[in-house]
C-alpha cells in the first residue's frame, strides 16, 4: 500500500450527497454476499453502500434475493482511472473484484481466499484515494485465507499492517434489548449503548497474560479516548478498566497482573487526563448502575468482554477497529456457513444494517470535525 499518512485525511463530502461506503462482502459461501446485498439495498436513500466482490455472482444473489434489486458494476481499474462515479440510489454500485472458484453456499474453497483478501485492499485503496469515507466488512472465514497461504488472524490485525496503524483496538458496541414492561406500564428509559474494546484480539488464552504491558495498555486507553472524541463525538470518554485475573488479582493473592501492570497504566493515563478508572473484577462490572456512568468497558481479552456484549446485543451488535487512519466498522457474528447452506433468507441482516449505519455516523462526525464541512454529527 503505497499511501502516505497524509492522503488518510477525509475530503468534505458535497452537500446533498450520500456518503459513500465500502462495503467487503466477505466470505462468498458465507452470508456475507446475502446480507451486504439486503442492507445496501435497504439503506440505499441514506448511503451510497460500493459493494466490493465478484459482479457476476452478486447480480445472481441479487436476483434470487429479489428481482427488483438493481445492481452497477464497475472494474476496479475505471475506478481508478476516473473516479467513483455519483451514481443516484436507483442502483446499488458494485466493484468487481472477481473470484477464482465457483461458489457452492456453506462449502469453503481455499480457491477464492485470496479474492476476498483482494476486496479488503480495494477497500483501502478507494478511502486512500478518496472514493469511499468509510468501510464497512461483511465476515469471512479466517481458516480460508490461511488455507490459502496467507497467514490471517483477522480483518483488524489485517487493516493494522495494510494501513501502517501502530497499535489497533477492537471495540463492539451495540443496544443492549431491554424486557418489555408488564402490559399498561410505561417502558424504562432506554439503557445506554454499551461498548466493549479488547486489550487484546485473537490471541491464544496462554498468551493473553504476557501480552499486557504498562505501555501497551497505556496507548490502547489513548486510542479509544481519542477515537470516542473524534469518530463518536464524546468530549470527554469514561472508560471503566476490567482486571485480568478473578477479582482483580484479590490483592496480588490471584496473580499479580492487574497490580504490576493494569493500575499503573490506568494511574499513567489518568495523569495523561483521561477518565479511565479501575481495574474492576470483570464478574461485576457489567451492571447498569456502574455501566450508566461510563462510555466505554476496557476488557482485557477476547472473550471477557464479547461474551457479554453479544448476549446483551447480539444481531445488531458492531465491531469496530480504533486506532486505524480510516473508519471500518463490521458485523458482530461470523459467517454462518450453516444457514448460508440451507439457502437464502435465513440471515438477520440487523447487525450489517447497523455497522453500515454506524460507519456513517461516525463519518458524519468526521465531516463535522473538518474545516468547512457543513454536516453535522
Ligand atoms: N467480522 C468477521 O469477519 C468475523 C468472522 N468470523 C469468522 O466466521 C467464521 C465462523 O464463525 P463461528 O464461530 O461459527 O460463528 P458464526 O457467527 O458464523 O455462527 C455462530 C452461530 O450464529 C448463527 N448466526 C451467525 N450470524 C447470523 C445471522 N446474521 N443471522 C442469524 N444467525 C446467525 C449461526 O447460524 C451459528 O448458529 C470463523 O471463521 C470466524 O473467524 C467470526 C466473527 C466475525
Ligand atoms: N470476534 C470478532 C472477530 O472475530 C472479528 O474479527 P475481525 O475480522 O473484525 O478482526
Amino acid at each position: 500500500m503505497s499511501a502516505t499518512l497524509q492522503s488518510w485525511r477525509p475530503r468534505v463530502r458535497p452537500s446533498g450527497t450520500r456518503p459513500a461506503i465500502a462495503v467487503t462482502v466477505g466470505e462468498p459461501a458465507g452470508i456475507g454476499p446475502e446480507i451486504s446485498i439486503r442492507a445496501a439495498w435497504a439503506m440505499r436513500n441514506e448511503v451510497n453502500c460500493v459493494l466490493l466482490g465478484d459482479a457476476a455472482f452478486l447480480a445472481m444473489t441479487a436476483s434470487y434475493i429479489d428481482p427488483a434489486i438493481r445492481l452497477s458494476a464497475l472494474s476496479l481499474q475505471a475506478v481508478r482511472n476516473g473516479g467513483l462515479p455519483h451514481f443516484g440510489p436507483g442502483a446499488i454500485s458494485v466493484i468487481d473484484v472477481p473470484l477464482a472458484a465457483h461458489v457452492a453456499p456453506g462449502t469453503l474453497d481455499k480457491e477464492n481466499g485470496r479474492a476476498v483478501l483482494a476486496t479488503l485492499d480495494a477497500a483501502i485503496e478507494g478511502v486512500a484515494a478518496g472514493w469511499f469515507e468509510a468501510v464497512a466488512t461483511a465476515p469471512l472465514q479466517k481458516s480460508t485465507i490461511n488455507d490459502a497461504g496467507v497467514p490471517f488472524s483477522g480483518h483488524t490485525e489485517y487493516f493494522a499492517g495494510k494501513t501502517g496503524a501502530a497499535q489497533v483496538v477492537m471495540l463492539l458496541a451495540g443496544q443492549p434489548l431491554q424486557a418489555m414492561p408488564p402490559a399498561g406500564e410505561a417502558a424504562p428509559p432506554a439503557p445506554p449503548p454499551l461498548r466493549v474494546a479488547l486489550a487484546t484480539t485473537h490471541l491464544p488464552l496462554k498468551d493473553v497474560a504476557g501480552a499486557l504491558t504498562v505501555e501497551g495498555l497505556g496507548a490502547t486507553l489513548d486510542i479509544i479516548a481519542h477515537d470516542l472524541k473524534t469518530k463518536f463525538g464524546i468530549a470527554a470518554p469514561r472508560i471503566l478498566v476490567a482486571g485480568l485475573n478473578p477479582h482483580a488479582g484479590e490483592n496480588g493473592y490471584l496473580g499479580r497482573e492487574d497490580l504490576d501492570v493494569v493500575a499503573p497504566a490506568i494511574a499513567a493515563a489518568q495523569a495523561r487526563g483521561i477518565a479511565a478508572t479501575g481495574p474492576y473484577p470483570a464478574d461485576t462490572l457489567f451492571q447498569p448502575k456502574y455501566l450508566q456512568h461510563a462510555d466505554c468497558v476496557l476488557a482485557m481479552y477476547h472473550d471477557q468482554g464479547l461474551p457479554v456484549l453479544k448476549y446483551a446485543t447480539f444481531g445488531r451488535g458492531v465491531n469496530i477497529t480504533l486506532g486505524l487512519p480510516l473508519i471500518r466498522t463490521s458485523v458482530d457474528h461470523g459467517t454462518a456457513l450453516d444457514l448460508a447452506a440451507q439457502g437464502l433468507g435465513r440471515a438477520d441482516c440487523g447487525s450489517m444494517e447497523e455497522a453500515i449505519a454506524t460507519a456513517r455516523r461516525m463519518a458524519d462526525a468526521v465531516q463535522a470535525g473538518l474545516p468547512n464541512s457543513g454536516v453535522r454529527a
